[in-house]
């Protein structure tokens, strides 16, 4: 029995519960479940606090979690990434008054306010800046207002949070996150992790891509080729209609309209493009 975690609130729990969802896994009913068990798939689903699943995890007493890596490096457990996710984008950044600083260096002496603590203080260790890091649970882009500290480290996403309190970014990004899939260090994959991979890989791709059909002159079928590589190369099959060819690829879902273009400008007609409901490569 696969044992996942599975982030019960916050800003990755609604996209974490789909993409299970999509890879066939049973879903709970109300946010009121806190295990569920999916017998069909040999699996056992724990919803937790996102800053929680890495310990659990890292602990040995979970198979594998989807949570954030900038929480994942701010808890410091002996767990590690096994396959990024492609959704809960965000930036781990600096910020303060605007105009007031520029690097990291400027911390020195001064207060930063953050939840993320283990990662800050690593970061400003590992820049040679000895600056007092003040732990709070959320809400941090207030305590530059309140006085409790001269700048603060936070997930930015858009940005309208800092800018509403007239904070901006300063420095370089202290990480780059997203959702991720995890995995205690260092030892073999449990029973069920692979197939958890190989769904969950799956549904990116049928997000990520479309399938695209055409029609085009046999003499065109290398620019054609060139323009629609597919992910393995593209299917050719006869059409009925002599001197021409059906095409049939993979194409990323992004830009898809623009290959439509260059298709057409060589002479391809018929084109279509279908969503693709799910894949296995
Ligand atoms: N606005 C956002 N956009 C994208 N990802 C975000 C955003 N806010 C948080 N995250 C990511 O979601 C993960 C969990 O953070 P989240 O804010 O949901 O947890 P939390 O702060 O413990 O919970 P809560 O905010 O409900 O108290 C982190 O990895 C973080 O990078
Ligand atoms: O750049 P933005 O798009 O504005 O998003 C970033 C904000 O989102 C998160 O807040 P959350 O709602 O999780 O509240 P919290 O700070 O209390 O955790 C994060 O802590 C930032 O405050
Ligand atoms: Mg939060």
């Amino acid at each position: 029995m696969l044992r996942l975690a599975v982030p019960n609130k916050g800003a990755l729990a609604e996209a974490a519960q789909a993409i299970l969802k999509e890879a066939g896994y049973r879903n709970r009913k109300d946010s009121k479940e806190l295990v569920v068990v999916d017998p069909e798939n040999s699996c056992e689903l724990f919803f937790l606090r996102p800053r929680d699943i890495a310990v659990y995890v890292g602990e040995g007493t979970l198979d594998g979690g989807i949570t954030g890596r900038d929480m994942l490096h701010d808890s410091g457990a002996p767990a590690e990434e096994i396959l990024p996710l492609g959704f809960g984008g965000s930036t781990f950044r600096f910020a303060g008054k605007a105009g007031q600083f520029s690097s990291v260096h400027d911390l020195s002496g001064l207060r930063v306010a953050t939840s993320y603590t283990g990662l800050v203080e690593k970061h400003l260790a590992e820049a040679g800046v000895d600056a007092r890091v003040i732990k709070l649970d959320g809400a941090v882009e207030t305590a530059i207002r309140l006085g409790v500290a001269d700048a603060v480290a936070d997930v930015v996403e858009t940005g309208t949070t800092l800018r509403n309190v007239g904070l901006e970014v300063f420095g370089e990004p202290i990480m780059r996150s997203e959702a991720i899939l995890i995995k205690r260090a260092g030892v073999p994959h449990a029973n069920g992790l692979e197939q958890l991979i190989r769904r969950l890989q799956g549904v990116m791709v049928a997000r990520d891509f479309v399938m695209m059909d055409y029609d085009i002159k046999a003499e065109q079928i290398d620019k054609a080729i060139a323009i629609t590589p597919g992910v393995e190369g593209p299917t050719v099959s006869p059409l009925h209609r002599e001197g021409w060819v059906a095409v049939r690829a993979m194409v990323r879902r992004k830009g898809h309209q623009q290959v439509m273009d260059q298709l057409w400008d060589i002479g391809a007609r018929a084109i279509l493009v279908t969503d693709i409901y799910a894949a296995r490569l």
